[in-house]
C-alpha cells in the first residue's frame, strides 16, 4: 500500500479548540478508515510564551519533537510547516490568517472565518495572489453524516426541499439570569468578537447553506436576509439572533436561530426528546438532525405516507482511537470529529487545490455577508481594531511584535 500523504501542521494558539483539534489529528487515521492522508504536528505557537507552547505539546502528547514558539510570527516563518491552523478568538482570525498567508503559508482558520465579509474577501484575494490554500474550519461540513444528508437532498430522497429550520442555542444562564460566562469571556466580549451569531449562529447558518445553497445547481443564488437581534445590555454582544433567508429563484426559505439564554435542547445535549435541532422539509418527506448542530451524530428520515411511527433512525458515532490514552478520564480514547476536516486539507494540498469544494471561498464569503446583514439590521458593531480589513503585522492581535 502506498504511504499516506502526510502534512505538517503549525498550530497557532493553545486554547481549548487547539487542544481538541491536535488530539484528533494525532489519532490513527485507520480508526476512521482513512489511509491516503496523515498528519504531523511540527510546531506550536503561543502568544503568551514559548513555555506555554511546550506545555501544550505535552498536554496533547504530541509525538516527535515539535518546535515551541513564543510568538505567532516565529511560527508562520518556520520553513518546516505546510499549513497553519488558526485557533484564536474571532477577533484575531483576519490578522492571524493574513500573517500566515503573507509568510507564504497555507491556512485552515477556525470559524467564524472573520469578523466581516470585507476581511474574508481580503484573505481570499491574498490566498489567490500567493497561490495558497485557504479554508474556513467548519468541521461539521466534513462529517460523514453531513455528506450523507447532502447526498440524500441532491438525489431527491425527500422530494424537493422547500424549507430548512435550524437552531443552535445554549441556555448559558444561571437561575438568577446572569451568564455562566464572565463578561470578559470570548462568548460575550465584543473585543474578542463575542456573541451568539459569530460563535454558534454560524452552525445554524451552515445547515441552511449546506442544504439550500450548496445543493442548488449552478449558478447558485444568494439569499435575501431578514434578521432580528437582541443585544446583551452589559457588553453589547448579541445574545439572540434569528435570521430568515429567502432564496427567490428556488422559492426556498431557511430559518437560522441562535441564542445564549435559551437552549435548543434544554434536557440534555444530543437528546432527541427535545426534538430535532434541524428540520429539512421536502415535498416527499423530512430529514431531522438531532443536535448539537456543530457535532451531530444522529438523524432521522420521515417519509410522506409512511407508517405512523416508522422512521429511518440513523446513528453515526464518531470513531475513537483506542490506542490513544483517554482524555480527562474519557476511557473511550480520543476522537471528537475534527480530523475529517483536517483530512480534507491534506487531500486538497496533495491535489494542488487552493480551496475546498465542500466549503469554497465564495460560500464562506456569502455566509459572512449574511452575518454582516444580520448585524446591520440588529445594530451590532465591533471595535475598529477587529473590524478593520487592513492587515497590520504589528497589530496587538498578532502579538504586537514584527
Ligand atoms: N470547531 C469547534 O467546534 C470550535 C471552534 N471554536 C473556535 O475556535 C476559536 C478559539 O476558541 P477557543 O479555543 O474555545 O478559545 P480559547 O479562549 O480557549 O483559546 C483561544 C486562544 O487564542 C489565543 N489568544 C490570543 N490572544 C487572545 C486574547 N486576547 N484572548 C483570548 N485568547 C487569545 C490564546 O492562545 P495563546 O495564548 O497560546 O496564544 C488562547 O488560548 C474561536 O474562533 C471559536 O469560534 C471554539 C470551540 C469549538
Ligand atoms: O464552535 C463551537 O462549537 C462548540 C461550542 O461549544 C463552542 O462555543 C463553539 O465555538
Amino acid at each position: 500500500m502506498p504511504s499516506p500523504y502526510t502534512i505538517r501542521w503549525g498550530i497557532l494558539a493553545t486554547g481549548g479548540i487547539a487542544n481538541t483539534f491536535c488530539r484528533d489529528i494525532l489519532c490513527d487515521p485507520a480508526t476512521r478508515d482513512v489511509s491516503d492522508v496523515a498528519h504531523e504536528i511540527v510546531a506550536v505557537a503561543s502568544s503568551s510564551s514559548a513555555s506555554r507552547a511546550e506545555d501544550f505539546i505535552k498536554e496533547v502528547k504530541c509525538p516527535g519533537s515539535p518546535k515551541a514558539y513564543g510568538s505567532y510570527h516565529e511560527l508562520v516563518n518556520d520553513p518546516n510547516v505546510d499549513v497553519i491552523y488558526v485557533a484564536t478568538p474571532h477577533s484575531h482570525h483576519f490578522q492571524n490568517a493574513m500573517l500566515a498567508l503573507e509568510a507564504g503559508k497555507n491556512v485552515l482558520c477556525e470559524k467564524a472565518f472573520t469578523v466581516n465579509a470585507a476581511q474574508a474577501k481580503k484573505l481570499v484575494e491574498t490566498a489567490k495572489a500567493k497561490n495558497l490554500f485557504l479554508m474556513e474550519a467548519v468541521w461539521t461540513r466534513y462529517f460523514p453524516l453531513s455528506i450523507k444528508i447532502r447526498e440524500m437532498v441532491k438525489s431527491g430522497e425527500i422530494g424537493e426541499v422547500q424549507r430548512v429550520v435550524s437552531d443552535l442555542s445554549f441556555g448559558a444562564v444561571k437561575d438568577d439570569g446572569s451568564y455562566e460566562f464572565e463578561d470578559s469571556h470570548r462568548m460575550l466580549n465584543k473585543d474578542l468578537g463575542g456573541g451568539a451569531l459569530l460563535d454558534l449562529g454560524i452552525y445554524a447558518l451552515t445547515w441552511v447553506y449546506q442544504i439550500l445553497y450548496h445543493c442548488q445547481p449552478e449558478p447558485r443564488e444568494a439569499p435575501k436576509v431578514l434578521a432580528s437581534m437582541s443585544l446583551y445590555e452589559k457588553t453589547g454582544a448579541d445574545e439572540m439572533t434569528s435570521m430568515m433567508l429567502q432564496f427567490p429563484k428556488t422559492k426556498t426559505v431557511g430559518i437560522a436561530l441562535t441564542g445564549l439564554r435559551v437552549a435548543t435542547q434544554p434536557d440534555a445535549v444530543g437528546s432527541p426528546a427535545s426534538g430535532p435541532a434541524c428540520r429539512i422539509f421536502g415535498t416527499k418527506g423530512e430529514i431531522q438532525v438531532i443536535g448539537p448542530l456543530y457535532r451531530p451524530t444522529h438523524y432521522r428520515v420521515l417519509k410522506k405516507g409512511g407508517q405512523p411511527g416508522v422512521v429511518e433512525d440513523v446513528k453515526c458515532p464518531i470513531p475513537k482511537d483506542p490506542k490513544r490514552e483517554g482524555r480527562d478520564g474519557d476511557k473511550e480514547g480520543w476522537g471528537h470529529g475534527m480530523a475529517w476536516e483536517a483530512d480534507e486539507v491534506a487531500r486538497c494540498l496533495r491535489d494542488g487545490k487552493k480551496q475546498s469544494e465542500t466549503l469554497d471561498w465564495k460560500e464562506s464569503i456569502m455566509i459572512m455577508e449574511t452575518m454582516d446583514e444580520a448585524r446591520r439590521q440588529g445594530g451590532l458593531e465591533y471595535p475598529q481594531l477587529i473590524e478593520t480589513d487592513v492587515f497590520d503585522p504589528k497589530s496587538p492581535l498578532n502579538g504586537g511584535k514584527s
